[in-house]
């Protein structure tokens, strides 16, 4: 059987990807019992993923090598300084995240780590480099977030899930791994290297966010 690129890059990283698909947070998240103090602190590193994230995402429009990716990268970035932005928001207010404790809240190692892996990435002006890392961060997100049926209780829980376990965010991540199917093995150490860095990152993002809970949360 032959396997395509991204399945391979996967089962290269398949128990680092699996320890974070079935994580105590995800588990929590999904059946509802994940305290607002864990969901507040995860939230707020996430927001900060979310500004890097962006600035990876504009690399990838700026490198893309064909006009119809450029589009769907740059709908994707709108969804996300859009839609996926004001859910931070409304979060916040509902969790009584203020902006004194944002900014009292430090950076766990791993959100630095994903800072300096998505500059390294985006300064790389490399597409296949974006596209390794985009792989991994969105199919692993709609990885877990397929797992429901989720029992999550109220908007902060359910609308996160919906985020990543949509029609259009599957649709995504399809044209992700084929865009990396396609240019991935010519750049092959380069995009090995990113796709590890990115699937040890999300496994420590989970196990970092039971270190801050948010105490000023309700
Ligand atoms: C840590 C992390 N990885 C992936 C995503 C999906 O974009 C996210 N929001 N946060």
């Amino acid at each position: 059987m032959t396997r395509t690129f991204t399945e391979s890059l996967r089962l290269d990283n398949e128990t680092t990807w699996s320890a974070a698909v079935q994580h105590r947070l995800v588990e929590e998240l999904l059946d509802g019992s994940i305290t607002d103090a864990v969901m507040a602190g995860y939230l707020i590193q996430d927001h900060r993923f979310l500004d890097s994230f962006l600035a990876l995402l504009g690399s990838a429009v700026a490198t893309a090598d064909t006009f119809e990716a450029r589009l769907i990268l740059a709908r994707f970035a709108g969804e996300v300084a859009g839609d996926e932005n004001t859910y931070f928001e409304r979060s916040f207010a509902a969790l009584g995240v203020t902006d004194q404790i944002d900014e009292r809240t430090p950076d766990t190692p791993a959100t630095s780590g994903f800072k300096d892996l998505f500059r390294d990435a985006a300064e790389s002006r490399d597409y296949a480099g974006a596209l390794a890392v985009l792989v991994v961060t969105e199919w692993l997100y709609l990885d877990w977030a397929r797992r429901a049926p989720s029992r999550a209780r109220g908007f902060v829980h359910a609308e996160w899930i919906a985020l990543h376990d949509n029609p259009g965010f599957a649709e995504f991540v399809a044209f992700l791994r084929r865009e990396l199917d396609r240019l991935g093995s010519e750049h092959g150490d380069l995009t090995a290297g990113y796709f590890q860095r990115a699937v040890e990152l999300e496994l420590a993002f989970f196990d970092q966010a039971y270190d801050h809970p948010v105490g000023g949360a309700r």
